[in-house]
């Protein structure tokens, strides 16, 4: 489903919707797991280049997908609005949500053009396109720069929604990147992720992919370079290379995760034993996730568990002997609704075409 929603600032009463003919929403769906192509040609992945290219540019951001190699949760504080203090390595797995950034006449505010065979409840008829993450960092960046959000973005979702796998962060991310470009800002990623870190827990991160430390309420990012040792032993470990992804077309709301975790601590008394401290939280609300978990484990993956707050399943894999084994046993019990299959560790691709 395609759908086109207009929002001029200055006239909020813009909105049309279209929908798409089953056969683009085919050629979308066939290609969920391709890395796509990227014309790194026109400067760094920070989107770090100056200068005024609006007119007749589109920027084109590729944003992989996150997941949690460890997730440890701490306390609520008061301070960052309930939200829990967190110990996370993050990773990065190469499902890629593209956004597309055009600049708009001065004064028409923006539009939003969202495609992907599997959008969950962004395709419901009430899901408000204000709302969307990639909106709303449109919105902050515009306000940080001093400038109209007079901007087309376009979507084409990959990454699962509401699966754990940080997919609206990821276009949040994204934007920003876009925006940074097409408005010819040049502001340094630490200042991109200042403006990410008022809107969510995990898009600092999404900004940069690769492998990080993640600390605070998950938006203080240290970046653990692939060739350092923190970043060798993750690779010595197995958190490298290919990873099949159980998708579900069950969501599971991040905060509700949370609350479980809550009461399952209070009940317990005592820390998970998992990597993932959300992950049996996970696995009370949404069963399944766990058997795929077992499944893969039995099917030789290195590691395989939940990712963040779930349903999602991400199982890391050696080779194609495993993968088939994991997917053969997913597909035969149904344990998953659908598999993807990924490469880890990845990072965001910037494009930009005339
Ligand atoms: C589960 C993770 O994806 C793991 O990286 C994140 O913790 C959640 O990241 P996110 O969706 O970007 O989080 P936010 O949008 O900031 O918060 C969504 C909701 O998740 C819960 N939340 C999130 C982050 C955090 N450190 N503690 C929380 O309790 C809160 O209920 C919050 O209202
Ligand atoms: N661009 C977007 N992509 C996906 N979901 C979005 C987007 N904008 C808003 N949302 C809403 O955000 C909610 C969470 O979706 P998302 O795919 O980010 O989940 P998630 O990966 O579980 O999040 P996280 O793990 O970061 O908490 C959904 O209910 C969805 O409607």
């Amino acid at each position: 489903m395609t759908a086109v929603m207009t929002h001029p600032i200055r006239n909020a009463d813009g909105r049309t919707a279209t929908s798409t003919p089953a056969s683009e929403r085919e050629s979308t769906a066939s290609q969920p797991t391709r890395r796509p192509k990227s014309d790194r040609a026109n400067g760094s992945d920070d989107g770090s280049i100056t200068g005024n290219i609006t007119s007749g540019v589109t920027v084109s951001v590729d944003c992989p997908a996150k997941t949690n190699l460890t997730l440890e949760v701490g306390p609520t504080h008061a301070e960052w609005g309930g939200r829990h203090e967190l110990d996370t390595i993050y990773c990065a797995v190469g499902v890629y949500d593209t956004v597309t950034a055009s600049a708009k006449r001065a004064g028409t505010g923006f539009s939003l053009d969202l495609a992907g065979a599997h959008l969950g409840d962004l395709a419901a008829s009430d899901s408000d396109m204000r709302r969307n993450h990639a909106v709303l960092a449109l919105f902050a960046m515009a306000q940080a720069a001093g400038r109209d959000p007079d901007v087309a973005l376009t979507i084409t979702k990959r990454i699962p929604v509401g699966a754990g796998l940080g997919g609206g962060s990821a276009d949040a991310a994204a934007t920003i990147l876009a925006v940074n470009r097409l408005w010819g800002l040049g502001w340094p990623i630490e200042r991109l992720r200042g403006i990410a870190a008022t809107l969510g827990a995990d898009m600092p991160f999404c900004l940069t992919g690769g492998f990080a430390h993640g600390t605070g309420y998950g938006e203080q990012i240290e970046d653990i370079a692939f060739d350092s040792s923190a970043g060798r032993s993750l690779i010595a470990q197995g958190f490298a290379g290919e990873v099949l992804i159980g998708a579900y077309q069950t969501q599971l709301r991040t905060p509700d995760v949370y609350r479980k975790f809550d009461t399952l601590s209070a009940k317990a008394g005592a820390a998970s034993a998992n990597r993932n401290h959300l992950q049996s939280a996970a696995i009370d609300l949404h069963p399944r996730s766990g058997q795929a978990i077992d499944a893969a484990a039995r099917a030789g993956a290195h590691h395989a568990f939940v990712s963040g707050s779930g349903p999602s399943v991400v199982a890391f894999v050696a080779d194609d002997a495993v993968a088939a084994k994991v997917i053969g046993a997913w597909r035969g019990d149904g344990l998953v609704d659908r598999i993807i299959r990924a490469k880890a560790p990845a990072k965001p691709i910037i494009g930009v075409r005339q």
